[in-house]
């Protein structure tokens, strides 16, 4: 699936429309059978349950960072009375359309959303739960840059709904900040950190980089360490991807910036991912670590395959629009712009720019290719619940490659199902590659095919976010 305007380098990631990297990703959580109601990550439910989690997109930002090329404007002028009504207008139709009783999760990303106004946050969440449930408990999250994020705000944020706070340190060292277009220092990142984690207590999330041009291991992993003695329960590791048309790439290409070193970026990873295990935090995702049970169970819901609405400029969503009678699951896409997201909003009540019904196929490699991403894999259960038919154990129980794989001690298939070792979820891209290859072969041998194939291909979750934009 293409989606206009925007062009993935990952083609399963883009079938997702979710950020899929091996190294950066934007989603976590987990847990078989665990009490939704205290919003821990649980089992899901299957491809077109009554339940979803809930994105919003705040397209906005104060100044462009270098490297970003998410959906996000820096407005001249924001009516942001005007944006305010066309998110409640969208939430409540595709809420309508999705016929989804109860919304497990909510997510304003951007873009900035904490230069959004608390009242704007708050007519959203009303507009939800005036539409379906939405548990008291439920995760209501909202990403904070530092220098948009005083402490009053945040005191208001919470006074509106919002229940966690990701907040984008990026770095701790100013000349990296710098580097990066920040609009923030090391230190006024850390002030924001501990307002948010007096505030929001075992539910404040830090972002850092690494892989930056010309970053040396030893001092990143010392801002870690200074990171982690700051920190709360959950951390965010994203390896740094040159996306063309940003400053940073045009740099990189000119020469006056150094290339990122792959090899160096990559002993980043391994090095980071073992100073957060000695600290106590699990990796429950590529990208993504928590301690005391603290995993994102929005993010949980993109990786178990889970339904989820999104609202806004440039929003992805998956859902089955079962308010119009459907009954396949789409993968959709919000127009971009929001000058012209605002004007489809007041005319149709949404702003769906394009709609992919999903083929069985397609959602299998869907679920595959994120479940992986996490520590628990893909159980039996939770694959038999998209497809009854064609057991992991038919899939892979007889394969080459799933056997070479586990001999070198990167992947297992047990009891239990399928999903990488601490050693294979380092290398996933490659690990993905071979099993997506496996479960279409499996797929087009099964009988009878009464289904149609749909595109075929290698696909890679690294390096690459499906919900960037190319600018050029
Ligand atoms: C990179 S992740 C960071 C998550 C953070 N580390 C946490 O634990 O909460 C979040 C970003 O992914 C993008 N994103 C997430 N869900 C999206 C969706 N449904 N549609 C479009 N963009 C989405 C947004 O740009 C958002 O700012
Ligand atoms: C899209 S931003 C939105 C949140 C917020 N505006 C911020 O800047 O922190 C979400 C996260 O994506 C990550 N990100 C954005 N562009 C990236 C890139 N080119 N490479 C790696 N990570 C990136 C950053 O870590 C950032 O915190
Ligand atoms: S990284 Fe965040 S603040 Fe910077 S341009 Fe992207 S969305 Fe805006």
């Amino acid at each position: 699936m293409a989606l206009p305007g925007l062009r993935a380098r990952c083609r399963t990631a883009a079938t997702l429309g979710i950020q899929c990297t091996s190294k950066r990703s934007c989603i976590g959580g987990q847990g078989q059978g665990q009490d939704q109601s205290k919003t821990r990550p649980g089992a899901q439910p299957p491809p077109g349950s009554r339940s979803a989690a809930l994105y919003v997109h705040w397209p906005y930002c104060e100044k462009r960072c270098y490297y970003c090329n998410f959906n996000k404007y820096i407005p001249r002028r924001l009516d942001e009375d005007a944006m305010r009504t066309c998110l409640v207008q969208e939430a409540t139709t595709l809420l309508k359309l999705s016929g989804v009783q109860r919304i497990n999760s909510v997510f304003f990303g951007g873009g900035t959303p904490s230069l959004a106004s608390p009242y704007t946050v708050a007519s959203v969440l009303e507009a939800i739960a005036q539409n379906t449930h939405l548990p008291a408990k439920a995760e209501v999250t909202l990403e904070a840059n530092p220098t948009s994020s005083k402490a009053s705000r945040l005191a208001a944020f919470q006074v509106a709904g919002i229940n966690r706070i990701s907040i984008g340190i990026q770095s701790l060292d100013d000349t990296e900040l710098q580097l990066l277009g920040r609009t923030h220092s090391a230190s006024e990142a850390l002030g924001t950190l501990e307002e948010a984690r007096r505030l929001y207590p075992g539910r404040t999330s830090v972002d850092l980089m690494f892989g930056l041009p010309g970053q040396q291991v030893e001092p990143w992993l010392g801002q870690l360490q200074e990171l982690l003695s700051r920190c709360d329960d959950h951390v965010s590791l994203y390896q740094l991807t040159l996306e063309r048309g940003t400053t940073l790439f045009a740099q990189v290409q000119r020469g006056t910036l150094p290339s990122p070193d792959p090899e160096t970026a990559a002993q980043m990873y391994q090095d980071g991912r073992e100073v957060l295990r000695e600290a106590g935090f699990r990796q429950y995702e590529v990208s993504n670590f928590a301690r005391n049970e603290a995993l994102s169970s929005h993010n949980w819901t993109y990786w178990q395959g889970g339904q989820y609405i999104g609202v806004g400029p440039g929003a992805h969503g998956r859902f089955v629009p079962q308010g119009d009678g459907g009954s396949l699951r789409e993968a959709r896409i919000q127009t971009l712009e929001p000058d012209n997201w605002m004007k489809e909003v007041s005319v149709f009540g949404h702003g769906t720019r394009k709609r992919v019904p999903l083929g069985e196929l397609e959602l299998l490699e869907e679920v595959l290719a994120l479940g992986l991403r996490t520590d628990i894999g893909i159980t039996h259960q939770h694959w038999l619940q998209f497809e009854p038919h064609l057991s992991l154990w038919e899939v892979f129980g007889e394969s080459e490659e799933v056997r070479e794989l586990q001999s070198q001690g990167l992947l297992l298939l047990d009891p239990r199902g399928l999903r990488c070792s601490w050693k294979g979820l380092a290398v996933l891209d490659t690990i993905l590659l071979r099993l997506l290859l496996q479960l279409q072969n499996a797929w087009e041998n099964r009988s009878p095919p009464t289904f149609k194939v749909t595109k075929s291909g290698a696909a890679s979750p690294r390096g690459d976010s499906c919900f960037k934009y190319d600018l050029d």
